[in-house]
């Protein structure tokens, strides 16, 4: 067990690699599987728990969970999940008499947010309550309950262990040229994706909505938040145009996300997601990225951090002192009812992590049970296609990320071999620095090619032609 606590990435041989692999850290997915494949027996919330109020560190949640482990019997619930105190501060010491040296984000400490007003302030997103006609959401909801038949668990690898996401999905994109692309050119977490579906009418009907909305979001929030009232850094200044929907369903109150920031590879830079809740009420809960050291500079700091249009959020002033870490890293619950569309905004991806937290029970739908179904609406860039995206030693695609943590690299943009980057699996070394011009399209010699390639279609303009 220890050796697979302290196992560290696979070791690399160039330089090249030694520096992508240092510039940030595991998911929060990967880390929540390692600890679910050492305590099986405790519940997902509570070990998400305990890695957060870790400081997101593997060795100290294990140490912390040990500790508690041997400092008094655990009761087994009567489902056969072990209960384990999350509040810990007060009950564990370490070996050294102390209390853990690392803030805990305790559950009391999660800000619940239900109004608007209340989302728009506190976090990168807006959310829309009531969004489509009563009749027109439960039609949606019905459609993708049927459908949902036919989803399934994507699979990731960890160390020599496959492990299988907690919810299950499925990809919808609109002609059968594009499923065929999906199947076979783009890729997820470097594999790809059998659960391709072509898009459903009622999808599709709702993705003009979708789009409209999202567009007059975003610029309400250009207007109110952004530095100058102008759009970010490397965000797009051209209209949001949805061509591929992820849908989700979470069966039970067990089923889940762990926190992540969403792929970016085909996005590009700042991307904007529409996502839309149906069925059970669920929370998602978000969180900001903290850099390394942000605690130790908000201490010498006495002046609010300004906001700039690298980094929006900034415009939160960090509280000063020990707690400033703790606070920065607690979780925001945005509660996301039925029929409600949540715009996840452009500085959310890079800044901030978001997840669907497992829940101890959910009120059932009339028409989904215990299910929630999810769409995130997403704009796939024609220039960042897979046959125009660098390739590395593997064969595969690199993929695009953003360095979140490394102070000295906050906000610069990579590609990277997607296996090298992966506990367990080989990949190659392939590394470069990822540069876009202003509004966020590569700056790379692209054949041209790519011009006559047919590129994904925009769901509404499609619509139209039909
Ligand atoms: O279910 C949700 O609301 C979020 C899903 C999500 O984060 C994702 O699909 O990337
Ligand atoms: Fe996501």
């Amino acid at each position: 067990m220890d050796r697979f606590i302290s196992r560290k990435r696979p070791r690399v041989s160039s330089p090249v690699e030694r520096q992508s692999q240092s510039l940030d850290d595991d998911s929060t997915d990967v880390k929540l599987a390692m600890l679910l494949s050492l305590f099986p027996d405790i519940e997902q919330d509570t070990l998400l728990d305990i890695l957060l109020s870790s400081g997101g560190s593997v060795e100290d949640a294990s140490s912390v969970i040990n500790a508690q482990l041997a400092y008094k019997p655990v009761k087994k619930r009567a489902n056969g999940v072990t209960a384990i105190q999350t509040s810990l501060t007060s009950h564990i010491t370490n070996d050294t008499g102390q209390p853990p040296k690392k803030q805990l984000t305790r559950k009391g400490k999660t800000l619940h947010l239900f109004s608007p007003e209340d989302v728009a302030a506190h976090t990168p997103c807006t959310i829309i309550h009531n969004f489509l006609p009563p009749e027109e959401a439960n039609a949606l909801l019905q459609e993708l309950l049927n459908e949902s038949e036919h989803f399934s668990r994507y699979r990731f690898q960890l160390f020599d262990r496959t492990v299988e996401s907690p919810h299950t999905s499925c990809i919808y994109v609109s002609t059968p040229e594009e499923f065929r692309q999906q199947t076979s050119e783009y890729t997820y977490g470097g594999t790809f994706r059998s659960n391709v579906r072509q898009l459903t009418p009622h999808l599709r009907a709702v993705s003009a909505r979708v789009q409209q909305a999202v567009n007059d979001e975003a610029q309400k929030r250009m207007q109110a938040f952004y530095p100058g009232g102008k759009k970010l850094r490397y965000q797009s200044p051209k209209q949001w145009m949805p061509n591929a929907a992820f849908v989700n369903c979470y069966d039970g109150p067990a089923e889940s996300v762990g926190y992540h920031s969403d792929e970016l590879t085909y996005l590009g830079p700042r991307a904007i997601i529409g996502s839309l809740s149906l069925g059970v009420e669920r929370e998602f809960r978000v969180r900001q990225i903290v850099a390394d050291n942000d605690d130790e500079d908000s201490k010498s700091d006495t002046s609010p951090t300004q906001a700039t249009a690298e980094s929006p959020s900034k415009r939160r002033a960090a509280p000063k002192g020990s707690d400033s870490r703790a606070d920065a890293q607690g979780q925001v619950s945005i509660h996301l009812p039925h029929n409600s569309l949540l715009v996840m905004h452009a500085e959310m991806q890079e800044e901030w992590k978001h997840a669907i937290a497992p829940a101890q029970t959910v009120s059932p739908h009339p028409l989904a049970g215990n299910r929630r179904i999810n769409i995130t609406y997403r704009w796939f860039r024609d220039s960042l296609h897979p046959r125009n995206i660098p390739r590395c030693r593997c064969g595969f695609h690199a993929v695009l990320r953003c360095v979140q943590r490394k102070r000295e690299n906050r906000g610069k943009y990579m590609w990277m071999c997607y296996a090298g980057y992966t506990p367990g699996t080989k990949g190659c070394t392939f590394f470069q620095w990822a540069e876009f011009d202003d509004d966020g399209e590569p700056l790379w010699e692209i054949q041209s090619a790519k011009d006559e390639a047919p590129t994904l279609r925009n769901f509404v303009a499609e619509e139209h032609k039909q």
